[in-house]
């Protein structure tokens, strides 16, 4: 079957104070239509840096070395970027951030927001809508319904939508907002949903319902969703696959029940022992020791050997390649040859 995006030896790098160093190293990754990619990994491991690159939005410090991201076919890294918001928005590729405040325009009532960020006229305001939902020029092609709008509300639990409507932002809680970027995705039925930490600052309730939300979108729309977590038990609530990536390659992929019976990288064992829920009650939960590294100061070879209880010497000197395991199981680790 046709892939809708398929990232291809990706390297992206950013430069610093003169220097220059890899927060995504040779990332291979595809999604299916109707798919959900989980993308799972501490701070730092790359996870935004590859969604920010999906959408055209990485900072100018950055820049993509080399590697294709081919979104139904066409290689969105060497789209100019003022051509990009063809490819964001209706039919296409639609992003939330973790801290909805960030995407939503703090000066505008929701009604209006929904209208113009959806049609992308955000000339008013450059700087606010270069760095996020700016969707290039109007899009004409875009023709949302007042009712559209109410029916969006009512589909991400508004009871009263025109209420909502009337509001800024800020009179909004953290879930709202959140919502409200959901709504977004109703009305723009993209091919490909970015969520980028979506239910981080939001209470575990909240969180379920946005986690429901999300997967009611790729039911109704057969939309594809790439969801970036630190989290991998929420991840594993909602993906058909994950990816677990550290140091900015990949160290294990697979499909989500794989992933948590049976993980074979250690970082990915670490993950998950590392979380109260999967606690067997033998000994202690166990947070992996020490800290992911700085990508200006990444060690040689594996990037988790430094903390890696299973380490050997080839792991200090060799970047482990991605291997196949299982059938839909993939694996970078020397323990596996
Ligand atoms: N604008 C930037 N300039 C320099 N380095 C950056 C920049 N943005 C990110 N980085 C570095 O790139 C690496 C990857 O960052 P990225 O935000 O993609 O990771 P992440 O897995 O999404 O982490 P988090 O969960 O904290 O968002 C980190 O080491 C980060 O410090």
């Amino acid at each position: 079957m046709d892939k809708l995006l398929i990232i291809d030896d990706l390297w992206i790098s950013y430069y610093k104070d003169g220097k220059k160093a890899y927060a995504i190293r040779g990332l291979n990754l595809e999604v299916d239509y109707n798919q959900i990619v989980g993308i799972v990994g501490e701070s730092g491991s790359g996870k935004s840096t590859l969604g920010h690159a999906i959408v055209g939005l990485l900072p100018s410090n950055s820049k993509v070395e080399k590697g294709r991201i081919l979104f139904e076919g066409t290689d969105l890294t060497k789209i100019n970027r003022r051509d990009f918001y063809k490819f964001r928005g209706k039919n296409a590729i639609f992003m939330i951030f973790q801290d909805p405040m960030s995407s939503l325009n703090p000066t505008m009532k929701i009604y209006d927001q929904l209208r113009e960020v959806i049609q992308g006229k955000h000339s008013s305001n450059e700087d606010f809508s270069l760095t996020r939902w700016f969707l290039g020029n109007i899009r004409k092609d875009i023709i949302i319904e007042n009712k559209d709008i109410i029916e969006a509300l009512k589909k991400v639990g508004f009871k009263n939508p025109k209420e909502i409507l009337v509001k800024y932002p800020h009179q909004l809680s953290g879930g709202e907002r959140q919502r409200i970027m959901i709504a977004m995705a109703y009305l723009l039925k993209p091919k490909l949903l970015i969520a980028d930490e979506p239910t981080t600052a939001l209470d575990v309730v909240t969180q379920a319902q946005v986690l429901k939300m999300l997967l009611e979108l790729k039911d109704e729309y057969k939309t594809s969703i790439i969801f970036i977590s630190h989290d991998i038990t929420l991840v594993s609530q909602i993906s058909d696959r994950i990816l677990v990536m550290y140091g900015g390659i990949l160290m294990e992929d697979g499909s989500s029940e794989e992933i948590l019976k049976n993980p074979l990288n250690p970082y990915t064992k670490g993950l998950i022992s590392s979380l109260p829920i999967y606690f067997k009650g033998e000994g202690r939960i166990s947070p992996i020791p020490g800290f992911p590294p700085n990508i200006f100061n990444l060690p040689a070879g594996c990037p988790f050997h430094p903390r890696c209880s299973s380490n050997m010497s080839i792991c200090k000197s060799q970047m482990p390649k991605i291997k196949k395991i299982g059938e839909s199981h993939y694996v970078a680790c020397h323990l596996y040859g």
